[in-house]
Parts: structure tokens; C-alpha cells; sequence
């Protein structure tokens, strides 16, 4: 390991008090710095984190139904079509939310599901008002033509627990953090980070990727958190020197280990928002997930790096029922909550 590599880490490690999957960073700040001398990055597992927040949640939950016995938040996810990668995501929410004790209903709706049939969809689920939140399963697999924007925009903004509506994308834009929704994914990133103990404030942020659902709000939330943030997409250029100069290097573009290792600056924090399928002979499944990210070339800069699967796919399922709850909070107490 090389000795800035060592030093960066120390410095980060040094900074703030941080509740993690191993107590290794108060180990850090404790012992002597020999035992920084470590040759990869610390795993920051998503995977654990979320199943942390779950059992807060389901806490939470049970107390408050202690005093409001009718308290069942509710989620509806609606999905059209039958995509493999949406049915797997789709199962881990029900799964989780079982977990929580929040009810969670999935309307399957065919391919040939048109516009005005999901609106109307919507719509239903808009006026009931047992439903506390609303997820649109993306991307649509629909064989018409649907305008995915308005879809997004017909979902009430209060039953928005995605945080993809216009109403609650603007809030976040403004850096109103509290009144909306956070979108899941960009939520979970900001969790994980906050869990490495790394100042956000003042650090210097690359966000890869300006899609709606990952790289916009997260670039958003960091900024919001006092973070310098560069977004890189598509037509940027020298993107390796710019991602040379992250502390924190949030990446969400859908091309698998297309960061390469050498690029993260030593003592970076990592998080990879990919999950892209390869084929694998070797596996029974015939293939294997990994990040947008050289996960095994970049452990060895980083100071802490997602993995994938494990790393944020489980913190946007989490972000999911926890905007659930405080949906169904919000409808319960009203301006107090
Ligand atoms: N309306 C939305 N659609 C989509 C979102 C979203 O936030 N809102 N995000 C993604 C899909 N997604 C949740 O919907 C999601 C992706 C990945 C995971 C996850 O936990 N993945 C596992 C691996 C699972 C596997 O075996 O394939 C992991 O990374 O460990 C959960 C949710 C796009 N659509």
C-alpha cells in the first residue's frame, strides 16, 4: 500500500465517529496506525446497512401501532410487463416489506397495457386512501408507446414514496430535503456515505451519469450536503482525470467495470450504482453481476467501495419502505410528523 494511500485514510478515518458493518474505524482511531497499513478498502456493505435500517423500521412500526392500532402503512407497485430484472427487484420489496410490516400489493399489468389504462391504474390507487405510497416499476415493459415522465407525474405527490415526480424532483433541486420524497437510490448513496465517517461538506464529488433516477439527485443531495460535485456523462471529456480528483465518486451509467481502478484517487470513497448482468459458463445462473466499476482494481485506492450485488441495490429497497412509513406517518398525524 502505498504511503499517501495509507495517510488519505488515516485523515478520512480520523474525521468523524461512524457507525459501521466492522467497528474498524473506531479500531482506526484507537490502535496504532500500523494497522491502517491494509492493502484494500473496506467493504461498504449495503446488504448490512439495509438490514439495519429494516429492524429500525419494523420497530418503529410496532411501537406506533401501539398507539394507533389501524396504523398498516400500505405500498402499491404496480409493474407492466414482465421483465426478469423488475420481477427480482419487485420480490425483494415484497420481502422487505413483509419484514417491516408494511403491506405491500403488486399490480402486474400485461405488455399490452396502454397509457390510458396505467393512468387510469394510477389514478385508483391515488384516491384510495389506505394506499399510503406508489412505486411505477421502471423501466416500463409495455409494447405501446408511454410517456414515462407523465406516468411519474400522475403518481400524487404525496403518495410519491419513489421520489421520481416533478413536484418532488423540483423540491430536492431547490434543497428542500424535508417536505418531499427522496428518490430511493440517490437516498441510499447518501446513507452509505454518511456511514464512512468522510466530511461531506467541502469534499469533492463526481457523479457518472445524469440519469433521473441515480446520477441528478444524487449530484442534487450532494450538492445540498456542501459538496463540490462535478457530473460526468456521455460527451465529457478526460473523464479519468476528473474522476482522479473524487473524494467521493458515486458512478450510475449501466456499462459494466467501465471506471477502471487506476483512476479513483487514493483514500476515495466508492460507490457503484451499477448492476449489469455478464455471461458466466461457471455460474449455475450462466451469468454474474458487477458495478460500472473495476471492483477488484479499485479496492485497492479506495478507502471504502460498495460491491456489487450487496452494495446499493438493497439501500434502494430500504429507502423504498422507509419513505413508505413516513408516507403513511405523514397521513396519520398530519403537520406533526
Ligand atoms: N421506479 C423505479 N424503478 C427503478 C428503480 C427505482 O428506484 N424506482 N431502481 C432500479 C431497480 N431497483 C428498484 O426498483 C432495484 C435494483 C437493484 C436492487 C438490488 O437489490 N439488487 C441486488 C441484486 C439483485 C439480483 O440478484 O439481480 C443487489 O444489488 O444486491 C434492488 C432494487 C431500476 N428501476
Amino acid at each position: 500500500m502505498a504511503l499517501t494511500g495509507f495517510l488519505v485514510r488515516g485523515l478520512h478515518c480520523y474525521r468523524k465517529n461512524s457507525c459501521l458493518k466492522t467497528n474498524s474505524v473506531c479500531f482506526l482511531q484507537t490502535f496504532s496506525p500500523i494497522f491502517q497499513l491494509e492493502e484494500y478498502g473496506k467493504l461498504l456493505s449495503g446488504s448490512d446497512i439495509a438490514e439495519k435500517i429494516q429492524t429500525s423500521l419494523c420497530d418503529q412500526v410496532q411501537k406506533f401501532k401501539l398507539h394507533h392500532s389501524c396504523f398498516t402503512p400500505q405500498l402499491a407497485i404496480v409493474q407492466v410487463g414482465a421483465r426478469k430484472d423488475s420481477n427480482t427487484y419487485i420480490r425483494m420489496k415484497m420481502k422487505a416489506a413483509e419484514k417491516i410490516g408494511i403491506i405491500a400489493t403488486h399490480f402486474c399489468l400485461p405488455s399490452t397495457t396502454n397509457q390510458t389504462e396505467l393512468l387510469k391504474t394510477i389514478s385508483h390507487l391515488n384516491l384510495n386512501p389506505s394506499v399510503h405510497g406508489i412505486i411505477v416499476q421502471m423501466p416500463l415493459d409495455s409494447a405501446n408507446m408511454i410517456d414515462s415522465t407523465l406516468i411519474t407525474d400522475s403518481v400524487i405527490p404525496n403518495k410519491d414514496v419513489d421520489g421520481l415526480n416533478t413536484i418532488n424532483q423540483g423540491k430536492l433541486a431547490v434543497g428542500d430535503l424535508a417536505s418531499g420524497f427522496l428518490p430511493c437510490t440517490p437516498n441510499g448513496c447518501m446513507e452509505l456515505i454518511r456511514r464512512t465517517g468522510i466530511l461531506i461538506e467541502g469534499s469533492k464529488a463526481v457523479v457518472v451519469g445524469r440519469s433521473k433516477i441515480v446520477g441528478t439527485p444524487t449530484a442534487e443531495l450532494l450538492k445540498w450536503h456542501n459538496a463540490t460535485v462535478t457530473i460526468c456523462h456521455s460527451k465529457t471529456k478526460n473523464l479519468p482525470e476528473v474522476i482522479a480528483d473524487a473524494d467521493i465518486l458515486v458512478v450510475g451509467i449501466g456499462q459494466p467495470n467501465m471506471v477502471k481502478g487506476d483512476w479513483i484517487k487514493p483514500g476515495a470513497v466508492v460507490i457503484d450504482c451499477g448492476i449489469n448482468s455478464l455471461p458466466d459458463t461457471k455460474r449455475s445462473t450462466g451469468y454474474r453481476l458487477v458495478g460500472d466499476v473495476d471492483f477488484e482494481k479499485a479496492r485497492k485506492r479506495a478507502s471504502w467501495i460498495t460491491p456489487v450485488p450487496g452494495g446499493v441495490g438493497p439501500m434502494t429497497v430500504t429507502m423504498l419502505m422507509k419513505n413508505t412509513v413516513f408516507a403513511a406517518l405523514k397521513s396519520t398525524l398530519g403537520n406533526k410528523v
